[in-house]
């Protein structure tokens, strides 16, 4: 007798930059993590995760693809401790199942990269896991899931723009028709994005504990760029380079490595490609729209475009 099976669900989620990150002190009760002031913005360059359910009492797989895998292709990477797996295994824990789950990643978020894109695989793996075992659940309690995993994977969940608060899990969501999303795309913080990434990642932690020496570079919106740079030049010098060709904002996202440019129009966009090639001041450039949202799909959904991976 064959089983029949809930189908397969796609969740194509999106990256996330900060596009100011004020740092606070550190607090014991979020395991030392500091008090951040941030506003997130998910960039339109998506991991795309599958969920599909296996065989009773057999446990979960995962496969991962994609040609930009960093230190995850290493044969020394821990499956249990992707964080696509440990999402998998919180939402068994929270809905009393067995993790009976294949899971593939196909990876294009560069890794370390300061793009939230391990939390990006997390928040679309619990968005498609509670899509296959038609779980509905509310948006705050799948948050409340994330929380336990990564400080950013709760706004990975639903993407666009939004004011994070506490350790950046306190989320609120900021409406694209407010006057704050106005005001940011006035600023010109929407549209056309370009992102300079490398080779090397930068350790999260490392860069945290960076920044409690170096502190905040004056006038930067976000507080680990001089740590970011001080671990790795060639962003500073990506940031610089894309200013001088006529970027409106160009900064470390995140935690970095990786530089984010915005650029009101495309002739300005080739004008940073060129420079960037012309300086060698990335190794890989990504162009993207921002802010962008997860896509989930199950296969019956045939017409969900793909047009924007
Ligand atoms: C840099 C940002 O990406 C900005 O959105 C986030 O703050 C980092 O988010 P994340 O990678 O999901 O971070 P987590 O996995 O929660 O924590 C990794 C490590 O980063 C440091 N960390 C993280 C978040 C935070 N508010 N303060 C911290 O000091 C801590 O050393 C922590 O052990
Ligand atoms: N699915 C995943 N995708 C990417 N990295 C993962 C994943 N699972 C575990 N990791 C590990 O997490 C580490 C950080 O990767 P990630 O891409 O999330 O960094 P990041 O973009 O700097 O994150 P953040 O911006 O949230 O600090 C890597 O060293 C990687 O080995």
């Amino acid at each position: 007798m064959t089983t029949a099976y809930a189908p397969a669900v796609r969740v194509d989620c999106p990256a996330k930059t900060n596009l100011t990150l004020e740092v606070g002190p550190t607090h014991e009760e979020w395991g030392g993590r500091h008090a951040l002031d941030t506003v997130y913005c998910a960039v339109g360059v998506y991991d795309t995760v599958t969920a599909a359910a296996k065989e009773p009492g057999t446990g979960f797989s995962l496969e991962l693809e994609g040609a930009h895998l960093g230190d995850l292709a290493s044969s020394s990477s821990d499956m249990r401790r992707n964080h696509a797996v440990l999402a998998l295994f919180a939402m068994a824990q929270e809905a009393g199942r067995e993790p009976d789950v294949a899971l593939t990643i196909t990876k294009r978020i560069p890794v370390g990269a300061g793009l939230g894109g391990g939390s990006a695989d997390a928040a679309a793996a619990i968005l498609a896991i509670d899509r296959l075992w038609d779980l509905h659940w509310p948006m705050e309690r799948l948050r409340a899931i994330a929380a336990t995993l990564g400080a950013d994977m709760p706004f990975c969940l639903t993407g666009g723009l939004a004011h994070g608060t506490g350790f950046g899990e306190r989320i609120e969501d900021i409406d694209p028709n407010s006057a704050w999303a106005q005001d940011l795309h006035d600023q010109g913080f929407t549209g056309e994005v370009l992102i300079g990434a490398y080779q090397s990642q930068l350790s999260t932690p490392e860069v945290y504990h960076t920044f409690d020496v170096v502190g905040a570079g004056a006038g930067d919106r976000n507080h680990l760029q001089a740590a970011a740079i001080s671990l790795h030049p060639r962003s500073g010098q990506a940031i610089e380079a894309a200013l001088q060709a006529g970027a409106r904002h160009a900064f470390v996202s995140g935690s970095g490595p990786s530089v984010v440019a915005f650029v009101p129009d495309a002739a300005t966009a080739q004008r940073v490609i060129d420079t960037w090639v012309e300086q060698n001041a990335a190794d890989r450039i990504i162009r993207a729209q921002a802010p962008a949202t997860p896509v989930i799909a199950s296969p019956s959904d045939a017409n969900v475009a793909t047009s924007h991976l």
